[in-house]
């Protein structure tokens, strides 16, 4: 008969949760108050009302039917209080953001272990004339439920609730020298008391950490994009659209720091400028856009010879390119020049309006160990004297210039 009462008591429990939408993982600390309000509060109060009229109706106990409602309600809410949130965390396990250990939780341990060696081993509460209850045991409580999480306060709770449960039943007085039914009515206040607030406290604070671990994991990607865009930007900064090689703006960083390079080392640095011979003629010829075709075809040529490591290749502007070369020399630079003349003789790319009948290139080419007091400008001038004599020259060669 008394079944009745704990089928009612679940199921107007269960309905009122499922009518709130609680989540079973209990996680949040909306979750914990509703299932307290629905479950250890109204089930409970449902299950001790019909379960002390069964009791009244069917037996002949002298109790007044209020007090066997408050001890059956009282007992029952405790039960789903300690029991189900430790079931629920055991069963549904969170993936939590992992609490390091502190020096200070040691100390916290000490202090709980000695207090509740004091309040445990407490004569009706009292040892020598100073009042010692469990409830000196409550901050310690809501530490755990601050640091740990949800399944850990449960624990926590139901080791205490426990030991409690076996001192009173030992005859113990722990809420001091009362009667056994005011002793019993405290503890049960006392443990109600330190779920709810441990259960609310542990639940809120597993959601701040998590919100935290949210918003920290979405700073660090969105830091990880920026620098990726950022790193993109950088990149079209420093590239020719057109022919995908470095730019001025990059050639201009690049000259400044080989220079202050070659002058810490007083290694020589070469540097050539190149250009497209007749390619006004090619673009009225071909049309601009094949033009812009050509381009792309000559950097690929340079790129193909200009590919040692350390040489540095750039569309100057225009129709012209420009390779850094450090630590060479200018015997090792013309070789290079060379190398890019057979280069495009071998590519032989149509230029009808040429007199070489392919697509050629004239080559200015410098070479000097830099000093302190000269400036990069030096070389870019001088290989630009030797282009304009390579021009003059009749075109498709190289012509050194060593400072
Ligand atoms: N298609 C195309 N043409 C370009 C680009 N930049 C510069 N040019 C052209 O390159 C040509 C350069 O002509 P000039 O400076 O007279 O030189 P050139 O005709 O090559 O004659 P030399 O250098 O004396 O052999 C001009 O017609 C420019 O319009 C570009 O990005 N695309």
């Amino acid at each position: 008969m008394l079944g009745i009462a704990n089928i009612i008591e679940v199921t107007i429990a269960y309905l009122i949760m499922r009518e709130s939408g609680v989540s079973r993982k209990l996680n949040d600390l909306r979750d914990v108050v509703q299932f307290s309000v629905a479950g250890p509060l109204i089930g409970s109060l449902f299950g001790g009302l019909t379960g002390a009229a069964i009791i009244k109706s069917f037996s002949a106990n002298a109790d007044n039917y209020l007090s066997i409602v408050q001890v059956w309600w009282l007992g029952d809410a405790l039960g789903l209080m300690i029991l189900t949130p430790m079931l629920l965390a055991f069963l549904y396990p969170k993936k939590q953001t992992f609490q390091p250990f502190q020096s200070v939780d040691l100390l916290v341990c000490v202090i709980t272990a000695g207090l509740a060696g004091l309040v445990f081993s407490a004569s009706n509460a009292e040892i020598g004339g100073v009042f010692l209850t469990p409830t000196l045991l409550l901050p310690s409580m809501l530490y755990l439920a601050a640091r740990t999480n949800l399944k850990w306060t449960a624990i926590g709770i139901c080791i205490l609730s426990f030991s409690l449960t076996l001192l009173i039943s030992h005859g113990e007085k722990p809420f001091g020298d009362l009667p056994m039914t005011l002793t019993i009515l405290h503890g049960q206040e006392f443990i109600f008391t330190l779920s709810i607030a441990s259960m609310g406290l542990a639940t809120l604070m597993s959601h701040i950490r998590d919100h935290k671990h949210h918003l920290e994991t979405r700073v660090a990607e969105r830091t990880e994009e920026l620098k990726i865009a950022n790193r993109q930007l950088e990149e079209l900064s420093t590239t020719d659209g057109l022919t995908g090689i470095a730019n001025r703006r990059r050639f201009d960083e690049e000259l400044q720091s080989e220079w202050s390079r070659a002058v810490r080392s007083s290694q020589p640095l070469s540097l050539a400028i190149i250009d497209i011979d007749w390619f006004k003629n090619y673009n009225d010829h071909y049309g601009h856009q094949e033009g812009d075709e050509c381009l792309r075809k000559v950097a690929g040529i340079l790129a193909s010879v200009i590919s040692r490591g350390g040489d540095f290749l750039a569309r100057y502007g225009g129709e012209e390119f420009v390779f850094i070369a450090p630590d060479t020399d200018v015997d090792h630079a013309a070789a290079i020049a060379h190398k890019i003349c057979d280069a495009f003789q071998a590519a032989g790319l149509p230029h009808e309006l040429s007199n070489y009948g392919y697509v050629t290139v004239s080559i200015g080419v410098a070479s000097m160990i830099p000093q302190q007091a000269s400036k990069p400008y030096t070389l870019v001038k001088a290989a630009d004297k030797a282009l304009y004599l390579a021009k003059g020259q009749g075109r498709n060669q190289a012509v050194y210039a060593e400072i």
